[in-house]
């Protein structure tokens, strides 16, 4: 099984808006609601691949209850913490007319050192049953940042393999912990070694940097571009076709779902990173984040290109 962690679950909203503009008044045709939440969206694509998956994490209040119900109705199983308050929204504003997405994020429930420490003892639990556990976005108020650090050494001790996709000093120092596999964008891999200069020799560079420091495998994702990848100390790049994008929130998670589907199927770094862009770049055709469709990635694997360039 595959578990994956999102610490501060949401309600994802999408309102389909054309020609969206600040200060005006807009009134919403079309709009999706889904359970989200980085994690939850990593669920919904191994799912989709046909994979036993658990989601769990932190909800809270009737947003919480929502996004139970709604992971129910997909047939995805959850193990959930509640903690008091409520579990946020996020807006995701996307204008087909510019192909703008414009994001509006609320905070979520503050933790207090109780939830933390159940939230430990229940990846702890699911690291036991599962082979790896996926840890997706940001910490919630009240997480200390080192959360994840001490939730790697967790997994591991509990035989499972930890998966981390966060940003910040979150992923500083969960990247201490030494990930199976971690799946920074360019931006975020360019702050990890503080360069302002996001050209292919910076990202490279970062990738190696990255692989030093004892992390077996990083995918830094380019949206359209495709991806450069550094697995088993071999350097790779992604090259994806060119597709008509309606929303990419949640690529990135679909592609954390492919590449930890592609390593529980003992798939090779080839074939791992094929799945995994073909999940991001299904997810962009659909209007909902962290949505795929399984006909669409097999279709997009066949366009894909993988080449080992050192
Ligand atoms: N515009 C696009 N066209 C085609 N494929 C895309 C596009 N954007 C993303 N993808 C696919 O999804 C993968 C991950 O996308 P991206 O680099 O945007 O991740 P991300 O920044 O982590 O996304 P998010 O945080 O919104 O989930 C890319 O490597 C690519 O395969
Ligand atoms: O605040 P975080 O956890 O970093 O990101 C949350 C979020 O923007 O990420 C997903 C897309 O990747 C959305 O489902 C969700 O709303």
């Amino acid at each position: 099984m595959i578990t994956t962690i999102t610490m501060n679950a949401a309600i994802d909203k999408t309102y389909i808006t054309p020609s969206f503009a600040i200060d005006k008044l807009h009134r919403v045709k079309e709009m999706y609601a889904f359970a989200g939440g980085k994690g939850i969206n990593v669920a919904r694509v191994v799912h989709a691949l046909q994979e036993p998956v658990t989601a769990s994490g932190i909800i809270a209040g009737h947003n919480g209850k929502f996004i139970e119900a709604a992971l129910a109705e997909e047939g995805i199983a959850h193990q959930f913490v509640a903690v008091e308050g409520e579990s946020r929204l996020c807006l995701a504003i996307t204008d087909p007319s510019t192909g703008s997405v414009t994001e509006l994020l609320e905070a979520g429930p503050a933790l207090t050192e109780e939830d933390v420490e159940l939230m430990k003892l229940t990846i702890a639990r699911l690291a036991r049953t599962s082979t790896h556990v996926v840890m997706s976005g940001s910490l919630p108020q009240g997480c200390p940042v080192t959360f994840y650090k001490d939730c790697v050494d967790i997994i591991r001790e509990n035989g499972a393999s930890p998966i981390l996709d966060t940003s910040g000093d979150a992923l500083v120092s969960g990247m201490e912990g030494r990930p199976l596999l971690i799946k920074p964008n360019e931006h975020e891999v360019l702050k990890l070694t503080g360069s302002d200069h996001a050209d292919e020799d910076a990202i490279l560079q970062a990738i190696h940097a990255v692989m030093e420091q004892g992390i077996q495998s990083v995918v830094v994702s380019l949206g359209a571009q495709g991806a450069l990848a550094g697995m088993y100390n071999r350097i790779y790049r992604v090259t994806i076709p060119k597709v008509d994008v309606l929303n990419t929130v949640g690529s990135g998670d679909s592609m954390i779902a492919g590449l930890v589907v592609g390593d529980k199927r003992g798939m090779l770094p080839e074939e791992q990173l094929k799945l995994g862009a073909a999940c991001g770049t299904a997810n962009a055709l659909t209007p909902a984040a962290g949505m795929v469709s399984l006909t669409q990635v097999e279709e997009l694997m066949k366009s894909i290109s993988v080449q080992q360039i050192s």
